[in-house]
């Protein structure tokens, strides 16, 4: 526990060299990477009352196939390993290995096991081969090819909003191109549906009980992890150290830290700049850190679960089913969790949407989404009878004020230097998180890589000596749009491989 203080007191602090500030992926990995490296003088504040932040299991539904568990698990937040092995290179994703390393249950999407509907006509696989062909030619031409056409809006869902959890028209086609590069290109194509009930989590939690003492993986007893206490102040105005201020539901407390690891969101990070209280940055920040912050946006994601009888499945037995409406993105796609290699007999469906919609979404009630939802299926299905499902949830991601959304994306005209200021430590307070990868921003294994640098850096910088890895952090002031030539893209703006050429 942080030392209860009222507000001034600072010489009550509980002092330590690192304080990591949440335990998500990004936190974990950080102080994990600082055990390593032979710092062990560090306490993780986490707001929740889990490791694990964006990943996050939940039990949904009724199970009837079990005899020993009633209900299902299935994943709220993060739920793909995106990308396995590299065959040719023999690189691996991080977060493939801890899978393999574990019990974690995972299944292959396979994409062209999907059906599609154009309305209520479900098409032929060649029509929908068609129609792809037809979206890969307008793609890239204008917009306008695709407009008012609801097939090709369907696809461009698809291959863009699906992932980015934006539209293509808010996203810079620079950064998501390396985005794609780096993860289909560099590791591979496969991407792993994690399956209930081992969770997701459990590796971050088995990352967790590496370096902290523990009962079992999911419960640590190390006193270095203190769950639900919300950071509401990072003051750095000391020479020497910073104090952080937290809160828990019974007290105020506060730490006095040598250096800080900040891995909160950018939705977090940019509630904070629009002068929310909850979270007070004490001196502000300077501008070339909060117009990075600004420049990146929150995307959205929501995963809408439904649950029917297994006798009542009305749905086509293919993984996944994608919708054309007219409206781009108003529930585009199911996913068919009734299906073999996932919870065969379970009766679940989910539908997915992302961006304006979750806004939308996630401001209205459970009853008028489920509405909504049957009228779509009902358009789909015409001549299946379509009971109302025996259950339903979904997260409101946009709402949690411990994330404000779902995973960050780049809009168009951010430069690679804007990123790298994004990335940058203002003294002795650090930023990582998947808002802070490069290469990998918006994924669980952007998260890792990040959190997994900057803990090196901040070992290394208390160590002392003279190396450069524990030197501040290049940023940029001044005019910092454009794009950046090639020369530029090199490790010490945050690119971890070459993308664009070597540097000369
Ligand atoms: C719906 C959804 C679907 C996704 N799908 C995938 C996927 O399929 N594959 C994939 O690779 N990635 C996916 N992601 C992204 C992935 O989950 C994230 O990239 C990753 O989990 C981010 O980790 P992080 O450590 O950067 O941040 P977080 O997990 O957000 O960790 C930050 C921690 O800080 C804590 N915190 C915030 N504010 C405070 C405060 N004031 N005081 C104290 N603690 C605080 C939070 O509670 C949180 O635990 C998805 C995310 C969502 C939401």
């Amino acid at each position: 526990e942080p030392i209860p203080t009222e507000k001034g007191d600072d010489k009550a602090c509980r002092k330590t060299k690192v304080a990591v500030l949440g335990a998500g992926m990004a936190g974990i990995t950080a102080a994990k990477r600082l055990s390593d490296t032979g710092i062990h003088d560090f306490v993780i504040v986490e707001n929740n009352d889990r490791i694990g932040g964006r990943v996050w299991a939940h039990e949904f539904g009724k199970d009837n196939t079990s005899s020993s568990r009633d209900t299902y698990t299935v994943e709220l937040g993060a739920n793909w390993i995106h990308g396995d092995r590299n065959n040719d290179s023999c690189v691996s994703n991080p977060i493939w290995e801890m899978a393999e390393d574990s019990s974690l249950r995972t299944h292959l999407s396979d994409y062209s096991n999907t059906t599609v509907f154009d309305s209520s006509v479900k098409l032929s696989d060649e029509e929908n081969y068609r129609w792809y062909s037809e979206f890969s030619k307008a793609f890239g031409k204008t917009k306008e090819d695709a407009e008012g056409n609801p097939m090709m809006l369907a696809i461009e869902w698809a291959h863009i909003d699906w992932e980015l959890a934006q539209s293509a028209v808010n996203s810079s086609r620079l950064f998501s191109t390396v985005s794609f590069k780096s993860t289909e290109d560099y590791f591979s194509r496969r991407n792993h549906f994690v399956l209930g009930p081992s969770r997701y989590a459990s590796l971050i939690e088995k990352q967790a009980a590496t370096f902290l003492e523990h009962e079992t993986a999911g419960s640590i007893t190390d006193s270095r992890l203190v769950l639900q206490h919300r950071v509401y102040e990072i003051n750095a105005t000391s020479p020497s150290s910073v104090i952080i201020r937290t809160k828990s539901a019974r007290k105020k407390s506060c730490i006095e830290a040598e250096q800080v690891i900040v891995t909160f969101s950018i939705g977090v990070l940019q509630h904070m700049i629009e002068g929310n209280e909850a979270l007070t940055f004490i001196p502000e920040l300077p501008s070339w850190k909060t117009k990075a912050i600004n420049a990146v946006d929150m995307g959205t994601y929501t995963k809408i679960f439904m649950q029917w009888r297994h006798g009542d499945v009305f749905w086509p037995d293919t993984q996944f089913i994608l919708h054309a409406s007219p409206r781009q993105g108003y529930y585009p796609m199911f996913q068919n969790l009734d299906i073999e290699g996932f919870h065969p007999g379970s009766g679940i469906l989910f539908a997915t949407v992302t961006g304006e919609e979750s806004l939308r979404v996630d401001r209205q009630s459970d009853e008028r989404t489920k509405r909504e939802i049957l009228q779509v299926l009902h358009t789909m299905f015409p001549n299946k009878h379509i009971p109302e499902p025996e259950h339903f949830f979904y997260p409101r991601w946009s709402t949690y004020d411990w994330v404000y959304g779902s995973y960050s994306n780049v809009p168009t005209g951010v430069s690679l230097f804007t990123r790298q200021n994004l990335r940058a430590n203002v003294g002795r307070v650090w930023f990582a998180g998947e808002h802070t990868s490069i290469n990998w921003f918006g994924f669980l294994h952007g998260a890792y890589y990040e959190g997994a640098d900057i803990g090196y850096r901040v070992a290394i910088r208390l160590q002392g000596g003279n190396r450069k890895v524990g030197k501040d952090m290049t940023y940029y002031e001044g005019p910092v749009e454009g794009v950046a030539p090639p020369e530029e893209w090199f490790e010490g703006n945050g690119v971890a491989f070459a993308l664009f050429g070597e540097r000369t």
